[in-house]
């Protein structure tokens, strides 16, 4: 029986613990476990919340390399049935954020061991999910003070084959927003509607309503997306509600779309107000800013992994995901790659089962684009 890869024992070991954004504190123990057992004196490790910094100092440093894995679950019932699922009830990593620490770690550990000329700064960010991590650490004194002169990211795709990587200069990911809408009318009898303002009838209308605006205020070649996640609303099946909540997000592929969208949003939320004489508050959460992979890196890394034996590359299209990477990335030229993981089911879906044949090909070809680019 062939023996299971570290990495790939890592990431079981990971995926049993997923943790939301700024609770990851089991996964940050197992890490700087893990970090401090493999630690030598050209490495120097600072936590900032409930994320880590590892720098790797070079033989030679002209510059300083940046690496960034989010850590952080989502609240997903798991329904893989697999052996090493999670243990955290109604936690789930999936969005592959295990096979990124994983990933992170096989290439730390190697140049831990195989000294490189340039300096290298490894994150492991939280809440990418949400609330957003990147953010506030680009802010923190660890990164003022190791700040990287370039920097790289991965995310799994479900849906490229194993060993594909794809990747695209320029725009890859959207511009998004939380979106939390609060409605308040007046509840009371199931059988006396006349005497009460519903806010269930409110919501499922201003729903329907929202979906407009992708398909007549949007420019139709633009792109935007708004879905609703999660409503909630009443209390009992013969009450009318008089509370209820839309938890959603807006993706768009530039500013003025976003800002076209929320003024629309505001607009309707006016209407329902006006229709159902209620009252409305809308709260956009946090936000992110589009993932935009600097041209120059970015065509440098696709010739790269073109040439490359152990990868296929694929040049791909932008896509309407989020990633709070985007906020490095407005700071520090770099980019993002997707890195093809062959899963049935998809990104957020309960049963997403990347294949981990992608984990040690990842960590080969991160290895060896480093070397190139560390040495030169
Ligand atoms: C890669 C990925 O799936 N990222 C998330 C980022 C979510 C940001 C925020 N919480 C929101 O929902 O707007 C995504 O859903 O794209």
């Amino acid at each position: 029986m062939s023996q299971l890869s570290p990495f790939v024992a890592i990431r079981r070991d990971l995926h049993q613990i997923p943790e939301i954004g700024f609770q990851e504190f089991k996964t940050q123990a197992y890490l700087l476990n893990y970090l401090h057992s493999i630690q030598n004196d050209r490495m120097e490790i600072e936590t900032w919340r409930t994320g880590i910094f590892v720098r790797i100092a070079g033989t030679n440093p002209r510059k300083t390399i940046g690496y960034r894995a989010d850590i952080d679950g989502l609240p997903i019932k798991e329904q893989t049935e697999l052996a090493f699922a999670s243990q955290h009830e109604d936690y789930m990593h999936a969005c592959g954020h295990d096979f990124h620490m994983s990933i992170a770690l096989g290439v730390l550990t190697h140049f831990a061991k195989h000294a490189i000329e340039d300096n290298l700064l490894f994150i492991f960010q939280p809440a990418e999910e949400g609330p957003g991590g990147a953010e506030p650490m680009m802010k923190s004194e660890t990164m003022q003070k190791w700040k990287p002169d370039m920097i790289v990211a991965l995310h799994v795709a479900p849906e490229y084959p194993v060993g594909t990587i794809a990747v695209k200069e320029g725009l890859l990911f959207a511009n998004t927003s939380e979106l939390f809408i609060d409605l308040k009318g007046k509840g009371g009898h199931a059988a006396y509607p006349h005497e009460t303002n519903d806010m269930v009838i409110a919501a499922c209308q201003l729903v329907g309503q929202l979906q407009s605006i992708v398909s007549r205020n949007v420019n139709p070649l633009d792109s935007a997306v708004i879905t609703i996640g999660k409503i909630t609303g009443g209390t009992v099946q013969n009450i009318i509600a008089e509370e209820a909540r839309l938890e959603g997000t807006i993706r768009t592929l530039n500013a003025e779309s976003m800002n076209k969208v929320k003024s629309r949003i505001r607009a309707l939320v006016e209407g329902i107000k006006a229709g159902f004489e209620c009252e409305a508050e809308i709260d956009y959460g946090s936000m992110y800013y589009q993932v935009d992979n600097e041209e120059q890196l970015t065509r440098e890394f696709m010739k790269f992994t073109d040439e490359a034996a152990e990868v296929d590359f694929y040049h791909c299209k932008e896509a309407m995901t989020g990633e709070d990477f985007g906020y490095m990335l407005k700071e520090i030229p770099g980019f993002m790659f997707w890195l093809g993981v062959q899963s049935e089911y998809g990104l957020h879906h309960a049963k997403l089962n990347p294949n981990e044949r992608a984990i040690d090909l990842a960590i080969t070809h991160l290895v060896n684009y480093f070397t190139f680019k560390g040495n030169s």
